[in-house]
Protein backbone atom coordinates (compact mmCIF):
# COMPACT_ATOMS: atom_id res chain seq x y z
CA UNK A 1 0.00 0.00 0.00
CA UNK A 2 1.73 3.43 -1.26
CA UNK A 3 2.66 5.74 1.66
CA UNK A 4 0.37 8.33 2.41
CA UNK A 5 0.61 12.16 1.36
CA UNK A 6 0.09 14.07 4.09
CA UNK A 7 1.49 17.27 5.25
CA UNK A 8 4.27 17.26 7.56
CA UNK A 9 3.36 17.16 11.11
CA UNK A 10 6.33 18.41 13.46
CA UNK A 11 9.08 20.84 12.32
CA UNK A 12 13.01 19.27 13.06
CA UNK A 13 15.40 22.40 13.24
CA UNK A 14 18.97 21.80 12.09
CA UNK A 15 21.72 23.97 13.60
CA UNK A 16 25.10 24.36 14.70
CA UNK A 17 28.26 25.99 13.55
CA UNK A 18 28.86 27.52 10.11
CA UNK A 19 30.18 24.46 7.77
CA UNK A 20 29.74 21.74 10.22
CA UNK A 21 27.60 19.71 7.85
CA UNK A 22 23.65 20.97 8.29
CA UNK A 23 22.63 21.50 4.85
CA UNK A 24 24.27 18.19 3.94
CA UNK A 25 23.11 16.06 6.16
CA UNK A 26 19.51 17.40 5.67
CA UNK A 27 20.68 16.34 2.30
CA UNK A 28 21.07 13.02 3.38
CA UNK A 29 17.62 12.80 4.98
CA UNK A 30 15.22 14.42 2.45
CA UNK A 31 17.44 14.09 -1.06
CA UNK A 32 16.89 17.86 -1.31
CA UNK A 33 19.88 20.22 -1.40
CA UNK A 34 18.14 23.24 0.44
CA UNK A 35 20.78 26.51 -0.35
CA UNK A 36 19.29 27.23 -3.56
CA UNK A 37 19.80 31.25 -4.06
CA UNK A 38 22.39 32.25 -6.20
CA UNK A 39 24.25 34.16 -3.42
CA UNK A 40 24.37 30.96 -1.54
CA UNK A 41 24.84 28.70 -4.43
CA UNK A 42 27.90 31.04 -5.06
CA UNK A 43 29.36 31.37 -1.47
CA UNK A 44 28.49 27.70 -0.69
CA UNK A 45 26.46 29.19 2.59
CA UNK A 46 22.89 29.22 3.74
CA UNK A 47 21.92 32.47 4.09
CA UNK A 48 17.94 32.40 4.53
CA UNK A 49 16.39 29.47 6.53
CA UNK A 50 16.35 26.23 4.52
CA UNK A 51 13.52 23.44 4.23
CA UNK A 52 12.84 20.01 3.08
CA UNK A 53 10.64 17.41 4.28
CA UNK A 54 11.16 14.01 4.50
CA UNK A 55 8.73 10.79 5.06
CA UNK A 56 9.88 8.51 7.68
CA UNK A 57 9.10 4.97 7.50
CA UNK A 58 9.93 1.33 9.14
CA UNK A 59 11.21 -1.84 7.57
CA UNK A 60 9.90 -4.23 10.22
CA UNK A 61 12.59 -7.33 8.26
CA UNK A 62 15.10 -5.08 9.30
CA UNK A 63 16.83 -4.79 13.79
CA UNK A 64 16.75 -1.36 14.30
CA UNK A 65 18.12 1.22 13.82
CA UNK A 66 19.02 -0.25 10.73
CA UNK A 67 15.39 -0.58 9.78
CA UNK A 68 14.89 3.27 9.48
CA UNK A 69 14.15 4.70 5.90
CA UNK A 70 13.15 7.74 3.80
CA UNK A 71 11.38 5.84 0.99
CA UNK A 72 8.62 2.53 0.56
CA UNK A 73 11.76 -0.02 0.18
CA UNK A 74 14.51 -1.24 1.79
CA UNK A 75 18.14 -1.42 0.84
CA UNK A 76 19.52 -2.48 3.63
CA UNK A 77 17.82 -6.29 3.70
CA UNK A 78 16.13 -5.89 -0.24
CA UNK A 79 12.55 -6.99 1.90
CA UNK A 80 9.85 -7.29 -0.58
CA UNK A 81 7.80 -6.43 2.26
CA UNK A 82 6.88 -2.67 1.78
CA UNK A 83 8.94 -0.72 5.18
CA UNK A 84 5.80 1.14 7.44
CA UNK A 85 4.92 4.57 7.40
CA UNK A 86 5.56 6.44 10.38
CA UNK A 87 5.38 9.99 9.58
CA UNK A 88 5.94 12.99 7.52
CA UNK A 89 8.63 15.84 9.11
CA UNK A 90 9.52 18.93 7.77
CA UNK A 91 13.43 20.38 8.68
CA UNK A 92 14.41 23.57 8.94
CA UNK A 93 18.12 23.90 7.83
CA UNK A 94 19.74 27.59 9.95
CA UNK A 95 22.56 29.66 8.64
CA UNK A 96 25.62 28.64 10.66
CA UNK A 97 27.34 31.35 10.00
CA UNK A 98 27.97 34.12 12.99
CA UNK A 99 26.35 37.10 11.08
CA UNK A 100 22.98 34.84 10.63
CA UNK A 101 21.99 34.62 14.15
CA UNK A 102 18.77 36.62 13.73
CA UNK A 103 17.85 34.06 10.87
CA UNK A 104 18.66 30.86 13.06
CA UNK A 105 16.18 32.74 15.74
CA UNK A 106 13.29 33.53 13.74
CA UNK A 107 13.56 29.91 12.10
CA UNK A 108 13.99 28.56 15.96
CA UNK A 109 10.52 30.01 16.84
CA UNK A 110 8.90 27.06 14.35
CA UNK A 111 10.83 24.16 15.57
CA UNK A 112 9.91 21.18 17.69
CA UNK A 113 13.35 19.57 18.29
CA UNK A 114 16.07 20.22 16.50
CA UNK A 115 19.36 18.83 15.49
CA UNK A 116 22.33 20.21 16.43
CA UNK A 117 25.57 19.12 14.05
CA UNK A 118 28.95 19.27 15.32
CA UNK A 119 31.76 18.49 13.27
CA UNK A 120 34.41 15.56 14.51
CA UNK A 121 37.23 17.12 13.21
CA UNK A 122 36.84 20.55 15.31
CA UNK A 123 37.69 21.36 18.29
CA UNK A 124 34.52 21.35 20.27
CA UNK A 125 32.84 23.83 21.14
CA UNK A 126 32.70 26.33 18.38
CA UNK A 127 31.06 29.85 19.04
CA UNK A 128 27.80 28.84 17.16
CA UNK A 129 27.48 25.49 18.30
CA UNK A 130 27.76 26.80 21.74
CA UNK A 131 25.41 30.00 20.86
CA UNK A 132 22.69 27.63 18.89
CA UNK A 133 22.64 25.61 21.92
CA UNK A 134 22.27 28.32 24.54
CA UNK A 135 19.35 29.83 22.08
CA UNK A 136 17.37 26.95 21.83
CA UNK A 137 17.71 26.62 25.54
CA UNK A 138 16.22 29.83 25.61
CA UNK A 139 13.30 29.49 23.37
CA UNK A 140 12.71 26.07 24.83
CA UNK A 141 13.20 23.62 21.81
CA UNK A 142 14.13 21.35 24.23
CA UNK A 143 13.90 18.22 22.39
CA UNK A 144 17.54 17.87 21.04
CA UNK A 145 19.40 14.99 19.29
CA UNK A 146 23.23 15.74 18.14
CA UNK A 147 24.64 14.44 15.31
CA UNK A 148 28.46 14.19 15.15
CA UNK A 149 29.22 14.93 12.07
CA UNK A 150 32.28 14.24 9.27
CA UNK A 151 33.49 11.12 11.25
CA UNK A 152 34.46 9.75 8.25
CA UNK A 153 37.65 12.17 8.50
CA UNK A 154 38.51 11.50 11.75
CA UNK A 155 40.17 8.56 13.73
CA UNK A 156 38.03 6.36 16.10
CA UNK A 157 39.76 7.11 18.68
CA UNK A 158 39.71 11.16 17.86
CA UNK A 159 35.51 10.77 16.98
CA UNK A 160 35.59 9.21 20.73
CA UNK A 161 37.55 11.75 22.41
CA UNK A 162 34.85 14.77 21.39
CA UNK A 163 32.30 12.33 21.89
CA UNK A 164 33.29 12.77 25.57
CA UNK A 165 33.82 16.36 25.18
CA UNK A 166 30.11 16.57 23.80
CA UNK A 167 28.45 14.11 27.37
CA UNK A 168 30.71 16.57 29.44
CA UNK A 169 29.38 19.77 27.74
CA UNK A 170 25.58 18.79 28.10
CA UNK A 171 26.01 17.41 31.87
CA UNK A 172 23.92 19.57 33.91
CA UNK A 173 22.10 21.10 31.07
CA UNK A 174 18.34 20.38 29.67
CA UNK A 175 20.19 18.84 26.99
CA UNK A 176 22.04 16.00 29.49
CA UNK A 177 20.69 12.96 28.21
CA UNK A 178 20.61 13.81 24.39
CA UNK A 179 21.67 11.07 21.87
CA UNK A 180 24.81 11.67 20.17
CA UNK A 181 24.99 9.93 16.87
CA UNK A 182 28.13 9.58 14.68
CA UNK A 183 27.61 9.76 11.23
CA UNK A 184 28.65 11.27 7.81
CA UNK A 185 26.24 12.82 6.18
CA UNK A 186 28.45 13.16 3.09
CA UNK A 187 28.72 9.49 2.49
CA UNK A 188 25.26 8.81 4.05
CA UNK A 189 26.53 6.85 7.08
CA UNK A 190 24.24 5.98 9.99
CA UNK A 191 21.97 8.19 8.70
CA UNK A 192 19.09 5.82 9.92
CA UNK A 193 20.63 6.08 13.41
CA UNK A 194 19.75 9.89 13.19
CA UNK A 195 16.25 8.95 12.12
CA UNK A 196 15.94 6.10 14.42
CA UNK A 197 17.15 9.28 17.14
CA UNK A 198 14.40 12.03 15.69
CA UNK A 199 11.78 9.16 16.14
CA UNK A 200 12.96 8.33 19.59
CA UNK A 201 13.73 11.66 21.37
CA UNK A 202 11.45 14.37 18.82
CA UNK A 203 7.74 12.87 18.98
CA UNK A 204 5.35 15.20 17.33
CA UNK A 205 4.03 17.04 20.37
CA UNK A 206 0.33 17.60 21.29
CA UNK A 207 -1.70 19.94 19.10
CA UNK A 208 -4.66 21.87 20.39
CA UNK A 209 -6.50 21.87 16.74
CA UNK A 210 -9.69 24.06 18.96
CA UNK A 211 -7.27 26.97 19.57
CA UNK A 212 -7.63 30.24 17.53
CA UNK A 213 -5.20 29.22 14.00
CA UNK A 214 -1.64 31.32 14.27
CA UNK A 215 0.86 31.01 11.75
CA UNK A 216 4.15 32.71 11.78
CA UNK A 217 5.59 33.98 9.04
CA UNK A 218 9.30 33.41 7.61
CA UNK A 219 9.01 33.49 3.68
CA UNK A 220 6.52 36.02 1.36
CA UNK A 221 6.88 35.96 -2.44
CA UNK A 222 4.98 37.19 -5.49
CA UNK A 223 4.70 33.91 -7.58
CA UNK A 224 3.91 35.93 -10.76
CA UNK A 225 6.32 35.29 -13.96
CA UNK A 226 6.78 39.10 -15.03
CA UNK A 227 4.89 40.82 -17.60
CA UNK A 228 1.60 38.58 -16.26
CA UNK A 229 -1.35 40.66 -17.44
CA UNK A 230 -3.19 42.25 -14.51
CA UNK A 231 -6.12 40.24 -14.84
CA UNK A 232 -3.85 36.78 -14.90
CA UNK A 233 -2.23 37.69 -11.71
CA UNK A 234 -2.12 35.56 -8.81
CA UNK A 235 -2.41 37.01 -5.06
CA UNK A 236 0.36 37.05 -2.66
CA UNK A 237 2.19 33.49 -1.03
CA UNK A 238 3.28 33.69 2.62
CA UNK A 239 5.15 30.79 4.27
CA UNK A 240 5.65 30.13 7.49
CA UNK A 241 4.25 27.81 10.07
CA UNK A 242 1.21 26.95 11.97
CA UNK A 243 1.97 27.15 15.83
CA UNK A 244 -2.05 26.28 16.73
CA UNK A 245 -5.13 25.59 15.59
CA UNK A 246 -6.14 25.00 11.19
CA UNK A 247 -6.36 27.41 8.63
CA UNK A 248 -8.86 26.35 5.56
CA UNK A 249 -9.25 27.52 2.39
CA UNK A 250 -11.75 30.45 1.92
CA UNK A 251 -10.66 31.50 5.79
CA UNK A 252 -10.75 35.69 5.97
CA UNK A 253 -7.37 36.22 7.67
CA UNK A 254 -5.66 39.26 8.44
CA UNK A 255 -1.53 39.93 8.63
CA UNK A 256 -0.41 42.02 11.62
CA UNK A 257 1.64 43.97 12.12
CA UNK A 258 1.07 44.61 8.48
CA UNK A 259 2.66 46.82 6.24
CA UNK A 260 4.20 50.04 6.75
CA UNK A 261 2.97 53.24 5.31
CA UNK A 262 4.64 56.89 5.85
CA UNK A 263 2.50 59.32 7.52
CA UNK A 264 2.38 62.90 5.86
CA UNK A 265 4.02 63.80 9.18
CA UNK A 266 6.86 61.19 8.44
CA UNK A 267 6.16 59.03 10.96
CA UNK A 268 5.72 55.53 10.26
CA UNK A 269 2.84 53.38 10.41
CA UNK A 270 1.84 49.43 10.20
CA UNK A 271 -1.31 48.78 8.82
CA UNK A 272 -3.31 44.73 8.74
CA UNK A 273 -3.22 43.43 5.80
CA UNK A 274 -6.78 41.42 5.08
CA UNK A 275 -7.17 38.96 2.75
CA UNK A 276 -8.61 35.38 1.93
CA UNK A 277 -6.77 32.21 1.83
CA UNK A 278 -7.00 30.78 -1.59
CA UNK A 279 -4.78 28.22 -1.72
CA UNK A 280 -2.88 25.87 0.86
CA UNK A 281 0.16 23.97 -0.03
CA UNK A 282 3.17 21.82 1.49
CA UNK A 283 5.41 21.86 -1.01
CA UNK A 284 3.70 19.82 -4.08
CA UNK A 285 0.76 18.96 -1.61
CA UNK A 286 -2.39 20.93 -1.90
CA UNK A 287 -4.77 20.66 0.76
CA UNK A 288 -7.87 21.98 2.00
CA UNK A 289 -6.67 22.25 5.22
CA UNK A 290 -3.65 22.99 7.29
CA UNK A 291 -2.38 22.03 11.06
CA UNK A 292 0.61 22.68 12.89
CA UNK A 293 4.02 20.91 11.61
CA UNK A 294 5.50 21.52 8.37
CA UNK A 295 6.28 25.28 6.49
CA UNK A 296 3.48 26.02 4.68
CA UNK A 297 2.89 28.37 1.49
CA UNK A 298 -0.50 29.82 2.02
CA UNK A 299 -1.88 31.30 -1.26
CA UNK A 300 -3.86 34.81 -0.98
CA UNK A 301 -5.62 37.84 -2.34
CA UNK A 302 -3.14 39.88 -1.61
CA UNK A 303 -1.79 42.39 -4.08
CA UNK A 304 1.44 40.92 -5.11
CA UNK A 305 3.39 43.81 -4.60
CA UNK A 306 3.19 43.82 -0.63
CA UNK A 307 4.67 40.38 -0.14
CA UNK A 308 8.08 41.07 -2.48
CA UNK A 309 10.80 39.52 -1.11
CA UNK A 310 9.61 38.15 2.19
CA UNK A 311 8.83 42.04 3.61
CA UNK A 312 6.19 39.97 5.73
CA UNK A 313 8.56 38.01 7.38
CA UNK A 314 8.05 38.18 11.33
CA UNK A 315 4.66 38.87 10.59
CA UNK A 316 1.12 36.48 12.15
CA UNK A 317 -1.44 35.84 10.83
CA UNK A 318 -4.61 35.29 12.37
CA UNK A 319 -8.57 34.53 12.00
CA UNK A 320 -9.94 38.05 10.46
CA UNK A 321 -12.04 38.77 13.38
CA UNK A 322 -9.62 38.11 16.15
CA UNK A 323 -8.52 41.42 18.28
CA UNK A 324 -4.59 40.74 18.89
CA UNK A 325 -2.40 42.97 20.55
CA UNK A 326 0.06 44.82 18.48
CA UNK A 327 2.52 46.72 20.55
CA UNK A 328 5.49 48.98 19.87
CA UNK A 329 6.73 49.19 23.68
CA UNK A 330 6.73 46.63 25.88
CA UNK A 331 7.87 45.55 29.36
CA UNK A 332 10.21 42.57 29.89
CA UNK A 333 10.18 40.86 33.19
CA UNK A 334 11.92 38.72 35.10
CA UNK A 335 15.11 39.50 32.43
CA UNK A 336 17.70 37.11 32.38
CA UNK A 337 21.45 37.95 31.48
CA UNK A 338 23.82 35.01 30.15
CA UNK A 339 26.94 35.13 32.26
CA UNK A 340 29.11 34.77 29.03
CA UNK A 341 28.73 36.21 25.76
CA UNK A 342 28.71 32.22 24.06
CA UNK A 343 28.77 33.13 20.36
CA UNK A 344 32.41 34.68 20.64
CA UNK A 345 35.80 33.05 20.39
CA UNK A 346 36.61 34.54 23.77
CA UNK A 347 33.58 34.00 26.37
CA UNK A 348 33.66 37.79 27.11
CA UNK A 349 31.55 38.88 30.23
CA UNK A 350 28.07 40.42 29.93
CA UNK A 351 27.95 43.88 30.80
CA UNK A 352 24.15 44.52 32.39
CA UNK A 353 21.49 46.37 30.48
CA UNK A 354 21.80 50.48 30.09
CA UNK A 355 19.09 52.78 29.25
CA UNK A 356 19.17 54.30 26.14
CA UNK A 357 20.75 50.99 24.62
CA UNK A 358 19.36 49.69 21.12
CA UNK A 359 19.53 46.04 20.77
CA UNK A 360 18.28 43.50 18.78
CA UNK A 361 14.79 41.89 19.83
CA UNK A 362 14.04 38.54 18.42
CA UNK A 363 10.38 37.06 19.29
CA UNK A 364 8.43 34.18 17.28
CA UNK A 365 9.61 34.64 13.43
CA UNK A 366 10.26 38.67 14.03
CA UNK A 367 13.23 40.75 14.63
CA UNK A 368 13.56 44.27 15.31
CA UNK A 369 15.06 46.91 16.90
CA UNK A 370 15.12 47.87 20.11
CA UNK A 371 15.94 50.64 22.30
CA UNK A 372 15.32 50.46 26.31
CA UNK A 373 13.62 53.36 27.70
CA UNK A 374 14.64 52.07 31.50
CA UNK A 375 15.94 49.26 33.56
CA UNK A 376 14.56 48.76 36.93
CA UNK A 377 16.29 45.12 38.33
CA UNK A 378 14.91 42.35 35.90
CA UNK A 379 12.70 44.35 34.34
CA UNK A 380 13.17 46.49 31.33
CA UNK A 381 10.81 48.49 28.99
CA UNK A 382 11.67 48.54 25.53
CA UNK A 383 10.38 50.68 22.37
CA UNK A 384 11.12 49.26 19.61
CA UNK A 385 11.46 49.98 15.92
CA UNK A 386 8.83 47.37 14.00
CA UNK A 387 5.76 46.81 16.63
CA UNK A 388 5.43 43.34 16.89
CA UNK A 389 2.31 40.87 17.73
CA UNK A 390 1.53 39.61 20.79
CA UNK A 391 -0.37 36.30 19.80
CA UNK A 392 -0.33 34.64 23.91
CA UNK A 393 0.38 35.84 27.35
CA UNK A 394 4.09 35.27 28.51
CA UNK A 395 5.60 34.75 25.84
CA UNK A 396 9.98 34.41 25.35
CA UNK A 397 12.13 37.49 23.85
CA UNK A 398 15.69 36.88 22.98
CA UNK A 399 18.06 40.10 23.40
CA UNK A 400 20.72 40.42 21.68
CA UNK A 401 24.07 43.05 21.21
CA UNK A 402 25.85 44.30 19.25
CA UNK A 403 29.68 42.97 20.08
CA UNK A 404 32.54 43.62 17.75
CA UNK A 405 29.88 44.83 14.99
CA UNK A 406 27.60 41.32 15.19
CA UNK A 407 24.83 41.22 16.65
CA UNK A 408 25.36 38.21 19.75
CA UNK A 409 22.54 36.74 22.40
CA UNK A 410 23.04 38.09 25.64
CA UNK A 411 19.61 37.08 27.28
CA UNK A 412 15.75 36.85 27.17
CA UNK A 413 12.68 37.71 29.73
CA UNK A 414 9.04 36.90 29.30
CA UNK A 415 7.14 39.82 27.85
CA UNK A 416 4.66 40.75 30.94
N1 LIG B 1 34.04 14.65 4.84
C1 LIG B 1 32.82 15.16 5.10
N2 LIG B 1 32.50 16.40 4.65
C2 LIG B 1 31.25 16.84 4.94
C3 LIG B 1 30.31 16.08 5.67
N3 LIG B 1 29.15 16.81 5.80
C4 LIG B 1 29.38 18.00 5.16
N4 LIG B 1 30.63 18.00 4.64
C5 LIG B 1 31.27 19.10 3.89
O1 LIG B 1 31.38 20.23 4.73
C6 LIG B 1 31.18 21.43 3.96
C7 LIG B 1 30.01 22.25 4.57
O2 LIG B 1 28.85 21.48 4.43
P1 LIG B 1 27.41 22.22 4.55
O3 LIG B 1 26.40 21.14 4.61
O4 LIG B 1 27.29 23.30 3.56
O5 LIG B 1 27.57 22.88 5.98
P2 LIG B 1 26.54 23.85 6.69
O6 LIG B 1 26.60 23.56 8.14
O7 LIG B 1 25.21 23.75 6.03
O8 LIG B 1 27.17 25.28 6.40
P3 LIG B 1 26.48 26.70 6.64
O9 LIG B 1 25.08 26.56 6.13
O10 LIG B 1 27.30 27.65 5.82
O11 LIG B 1 26.54 26.97 8.10
C8 LIG B 1 30.85 20.97 2.53
O12 LIG B 1 32.05 21.01 1.79
C9 LIG B 1 30.40 19.54 2.74
O13 LIG B 1 30.65 18.73 1.61
C10 LIG B 1 30.70 14.77 6.11
O14 LIG B 1 29.95 14.03 6.77
N5 LIG B 1 31.97 14.37 5.81
MG1 LIG C 1 28.93 26.56 4.29
MG1 LIG D 1 23.96 25.16 5.32
ZN1 LIG E 1 14.95 -4.01 5.76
Amino acid sequence: MAWPRVQPEANIGVVGHVDHGKTTLVQALTGIWTSKHSEELKRGMTIKLGYAEANIGLCESCKLPDGYVTEPSCSQCNSSEEPKFLRKVSFIDAPGHEILMATMLSGAALMDGAILVVAANEPFPQPQTREHFVALGIVDVKRLVIVQNKVDVVSREEAIKQYKQIREFLKGTWAENAPIIPASSLHKINIDAVIGALQDHIPTPERDLSKDPIMLIIRSFDVNKPGTSYDKLSGGVIGGSIIQGKFKVGDEIKILPGIRIEKPDGKAEYIPLYTTISSIRFMDLEVEEAKPGGLVAIGTKLDPSYVKADNLIGSVAVKADRDIPVVTEVTIENFQLLERVVGTKELVKVDSIRPKESLMISFGSATTIGVTKSVKGGRVEVELKRPIVLWDKNLRIVVSRQIGGRWRLIGWGIIS
